[in-house]
C-alpha cells in the first residue's frame, strides 16, 4: 500500500456530451506525501482543474480513484479546501463572517464560541487582514478577497489545501506579495498543497515537486521534477541561482518544446485526416 498521505491512483476522466466522448485524462497515478507542496501544469484545457475537481470530489473519474489520508474521497469534504483563481466571497457577508461561515461548519462542535471567535481572528491575521474585518468583498481589492479566500480555506484545517490558479487573477507585485505570504503560512503550518498554476516561476519558487501534464486529449503526467532549493525561497535571491534557473528551464522546455511538437505532430495528423495532406506536408 501506498504511504503517500494523497494518492491518486489511475485515474480517467471522460466528459460524454451530445453522445460525443471527450477523453481528457488518461492514467493519472501520483502520490503525494503530508506537508508536500505540489504544483500543477500544463498548457491550457489539458485537465488540470480536473484533476484537482476529482480530488475535491466534485466530478467522480471514469476510472480509477482518490485516497487521502487513507480514506476514498467519493463526494467534497472539509478535509480537503478549494481556492478558486476568482476568489468566491459572499458578497452579502463582511470579511469576517465569510470566514465565520466556514468556521461555524466545521467547528460547531468541537469548539466554543469564544474559540471559534478567536480562531477566525488568528486566521484572519495570518493573511494580514485582521484590519478589514467589517469590510465587504466590495469594498476591498482582488488581493484581499484572495487573502480572505485563502484563509478561510485555512481556518477549515484541510487535509490537503487544493489551490486552482489563486495569483491568475492579480497584478505582479499583489501576485508577488500573496506567494510569500502562502510560503510563508506553509512553512509555519506544512499544510499538503496542490496548486495548478500557468506561472513557471511561481510553480518554481512555490513548489516541492513540480507535476507536468501533457496535451490532452487523453492527457497524462508526462514529468515530475523535484525542485530542491532550500526553504526559505528568497525570490531574489534566487533569479541569479543556478539552479532555480535549470528548474525553470526544465519546465519552459517541456512546455514550448517537448509538448509544442506533440501539439504540432496533432495538427498535422489533423489536416492529413482531413484531406489537406499537401498542406500539411508543405508546413512539416
Ligand atoms: N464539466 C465538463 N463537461 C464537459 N467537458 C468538460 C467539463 N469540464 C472540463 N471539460 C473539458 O475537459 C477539458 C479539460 O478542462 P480543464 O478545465 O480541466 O482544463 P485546464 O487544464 O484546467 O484548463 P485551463 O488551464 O484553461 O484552466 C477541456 O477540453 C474542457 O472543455
Amino acid at each position: 500500500m501506498s504511504k503517500a498521505y494523497l494518492n491518486i491512483s489511475r485515474v480517467d476522466m471522460d466528459f460524454t456530451r451530445n453522445g460525443v466522448t471527450n477523453p481528457v485524462l488518461r492514467d493519472i497515478n501520483l502520490d503525494v506525501m503530508r506537508g508536500e507542496f505540489i504544483s500543477l501544469i500544463g498548457h491550457s484545457g489539458c485537465g488540470k482543474s480536473t484533476v484537482l475537481n476529482i480530488v475535491a470530489g466534485l466530478l467522480k473519474a471514469s476510472a480509477g480513484g482518490v485516497i487521502v489520508d487513507g480514506k476514498e474521497v467519493n463526494a467534497p469534504g472539509p478535509d480537503r479546501a478549494l481556492v478558486f483563481q476568482n476568489h468566491s466571497l459572499l458578497p452579502w457577508l463582511t470579511v469576517y463572517q465569510n470566514v465565520e461561515i466556514a468556521v461555524e461548519k466545521t467547528f460547531r462542535r468541537t469548539k466554543s464560541a469564544a474559540e471559534r471567535r478567536e480562531w477566525i481572528l488568528h486566521n484572519l491575521e495570518m493573511v494580514n487582514m485582521g484590519h478589514a474585518l467589517e469590510r465587504l468583498p466590495s469594498e476591498i481589492s482582488g488581493g484581499m478577497k484572495q487573502r480572505v479566500g485563502i484563509a478561510r480555506a485555512l481556518a477549515m484545517e484541510p487535509k490537503v489545501l487544493l489551490l486552482d490558479e489563486p495569483f491568475g487573477a492579480l497584478d505582479a507585485l499583489t501576485r508577488a506579495h500573496l506567494q510569500d505570504e502562502v510560503m510563508r503560512i506553509q512553512a509555519e503550518l506544512h499544510n499538503t498543497v496542490m496548486m495548478i498554476t500557468h506561472d513557471v516561476d511561481e510553480a518554481v519558487l512555490l513548489s516541492d515537486r513540480i507535476v507536468m501534464m501533457t496535451n490532452g486529449p487523453s492527457a497524462t503526467i508526462g514529468q515530475i521534477m523535484d525542485v530542491e532549493l532550500p526553504r526559505p525561497r528568497d525570490r531574489i535571491a534566487l533569479a541569479d541561482d543556478a539552479r532555480y534557473n535549470h528548474y525553470r528551464h526544465e519546465v519552459l522546455s517541456f512546455l514550448y518544446e517537448k509538448q509544442r511538437k506533440v501539439e504540432d505532430i496533432g495538427s498535422r495528423r489533423a489536416r492529413a485526416r482531413s484531406g489537406d495532406a499537401e498542406k500539411a506536408a508543405v508546413r512539416a
